[in-house]
């Protein structure tokens, strides 16, 4: 379906459809709900290989689910996912094929960009990247004094960082604890100060990833490591090549920054950032997990990418969740929406998530260019859900907001835990099944009254209840299980970008502020240039170069 031709959205008759069921929802509660459906905590769960997703306490009905199926055909959803897989150029504002999913397709696939197979390239930087890793790992690949490596230093932003330092969180057990990874990110020099302050140069690697390589903090950084360095060891330009190489699409960059291009591992323009954390901005993962964990996290997001592009509408789990999201947004005004995750190792899950989805969603125009009247993304936030449950779960619970949240949690304790603390284990999720359990059906004043609390409190000790919430569980948190819980937050973020028709690819958000930092640094340095600035910046600006002594 030709994006022009869309019926806008909210004047379907499919989403008109959606309006007037929820109003027959009116206020319907779970504890009804499931009243009336014995089956439903066993009927409403789907399983994606080692996922088990239970959607059973949402508000929602078979008939919302089956009209939400429709709104997800009226706007061609699986159009759109067949596009993407193709390798069409569904990235319109920026002429790009979007095909992450190629990053982590067999080698045997064909997967074709402007008429070539874009297959052999992928495993050939994949097989790079093993052979590069095995070499550092086993101490083999040694710096420019001779001594071998032990702290690996990964310099990028946004999508150069996030998921390579959320990886390495989620999969520490898996990781060679020989060896230090430090992620460096923020322009703050603070940052790379505190990544390298304890690191002997002698035996340290930056790894510079940026997709662009012209990313100012990204670059400042790097610049600033290779001073470390150079200081530290006490050489010259040539001690370079054993301590950096880059991951970019961008070789010219790479070279005129002063990295051997044989020190470059390679992606492309149709892997946005955000999805490139199984490319070769990877690197740092595999140099930790190994290129065998490394394929097996690669397997694990192939078997949701087939299972998104081949399950039945009813039993597609990206869909599924996609829609829940979309139905909160538009017809129960929710305005964010919740990962909480009952794993330690999941602690930077959510801020990952952030990028994909905020990024991806965050926009107010269609494909068009036209403004949308309805919701778009929503703010995606939350931590490590114990954590959580001691400070802002009382306003899930007790607030005026709707929350829709995911729970994610795992039934085995990570395999290298100290066995003093495997006992630990029930107690976490016992609070994570007890968490969406009150949630979903929460204390009515007559449980309170029944508890013998006083008639002034019972308002106060009440619980609404009604709070929608996804569960996702396995077994544990392998290499294969972070690959396909990720894939299934790639295309669920796909699934709403496409039914809200804006293209999920794009960034064009990000671009103001840059451009106005570039013209405000020499403010803030020389001093000129103020008086073009509004009033309030201008005074900013001003108190800031007094305190600053200047
Ligand atoms: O990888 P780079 O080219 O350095 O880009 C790093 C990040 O910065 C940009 O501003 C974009 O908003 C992000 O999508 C991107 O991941």
């Amino acid at each position: 379906m030709n994006a022009t031709s869309r019926t806008r959205l909210n004047q379907t008759p499919e989403w008109a459809a959606l309006g007037k069921h929820r109003e027959q929802l009116g206020s319907s509660h779970l504890r009804q709900l499931f009243a009336d459906d014995p089956e439903r905590g066993t009927g409403y769960t789907l399983r994606v290989g080692d996922l088990h997703l239970d959607y059973s306490k949402h508000l929602v009905t078979d008939e919302t689910l089956t009209l939400l199926r429709e709104l997800a055909a009226a706007t061609d959803v699986f159009g759109l996912r067949d596009a993407m897989f193709r390798g069409d150029k569904i990235n319109t504002t920026e002429d790009r094929a979007v095909l992450h999913t190629a990053l982590r397709a067999p080698r045997e696939a064909v997967i074709e960009v402007d008429g070539e197979n874009v297959v052999p390239a992928v495993h050939a930087v994949l097989d790079k990247m093993a052979a590069f890793s095995d070499r550092v790992r086993s101490g083999e690949w040694t710096g420019h004094t001779g001594k071998p490596i032990k702290n690996i230093v990964n310099i990028g932003i946004g999508g150069s960082d996030l998921g390579p330092a959320m990886a390495y969180e989620v999969l520490r057990s898996f990781t060679d604890r020989s060896l230090t990874f430090r992620f460096v990110s923020n322009v703050d020099g603070a940052d790379l100060h505190e990544a390298v302050r304890d690191l002997d140069p002698a035996e340290t690697l930056f790894i510079i990833a940026s997709k662009t390589f012209t990313t100012i903090e990204t670059i400042t950084n790097a610049t600033s490591a290779r001073d470390w360095l150079l200081t530290g060891l006490r050489a010259g330009q040539e001690a370079v090549a054993k301590h950096f190489v880059a991951l970019s699409t961008n070789a010219g960059k790479v070279a005129d920054f002063g990295i051997d291009t044989d020190n470059m591992f390679e992606f492309w323009d149709w892997v946005g950032g955000r999805y490139s954390y199984d490319s070769a901005i990877g690197l740092s993962l595999m140099i930790a997990i190994g290129p065998d964990r490394f394929r097996e996290m690669l397997d694990g997001f192939h078997l949701v990418d087939e299972h998104f592009r081949t399950a039945p509408a009813e039993e597609n789990a990206p869909l599924l969740l996609g829609l829940l999201g979309v139905w909160y947004g538009a017809f129960f005004d929710a305005q964010s929406h919740a990962v909480l995750p009952y794993s330690h190792y999941l602690s930077k899950f959510t801020a990952y998530l952030q990028q994909l989805d905020m990024e991806s969603n965050g926009k107010s125009v269609d494909r068009d260019g036209n403004p949308v009247d309805w919701q778009t993304g929503p703010v995606v936030w939350g931590t490590p859900g114990t954590n959580g449950q001691h400070a802002y779960y009382q306003l899930i619970h007790q607030g005026t907001k709707v929350i829709p949240a995911d729970f994610i949690g795992f039934a085995q304790p990570v395999e290298d835990l100290l066995p003093g603390l495997v006992a630990q284990h029930d107690l976490l999720m016992a609070n994570f099944f007890a968490q969406t359990q009150a949630l979903a059906f929460g204390k009515t004043p007559d449980e309170v009254r029944a508890e013998g609390v006083p008639e002034e409190l019972v308002a106060h000790k009440t619980f609404r209840g009604n709070h929608p919430t996804t569960t996702i569980l396995a077994d544990r948190l392998t290499p294969s299980v972070l690959g396909q819980l990720i894939a299934l937050y790639e295309h669920k973020v796909f699934v709403q970008g496409a039914v809200w028709n804006i293209d999920s690819f794009d960034q064009w958000g990000v671009e103001l502020g840059k451009v106005l930092a570039k013209k405000i640094e020499p403010v803030l340095t020389e001093g000129q240039g103020g008086e073009q600035l509004d009033s309030s910046t201008a005074a900013l600006v001003s108190t800031y170069r007094e305190l600053r002594g200047r």
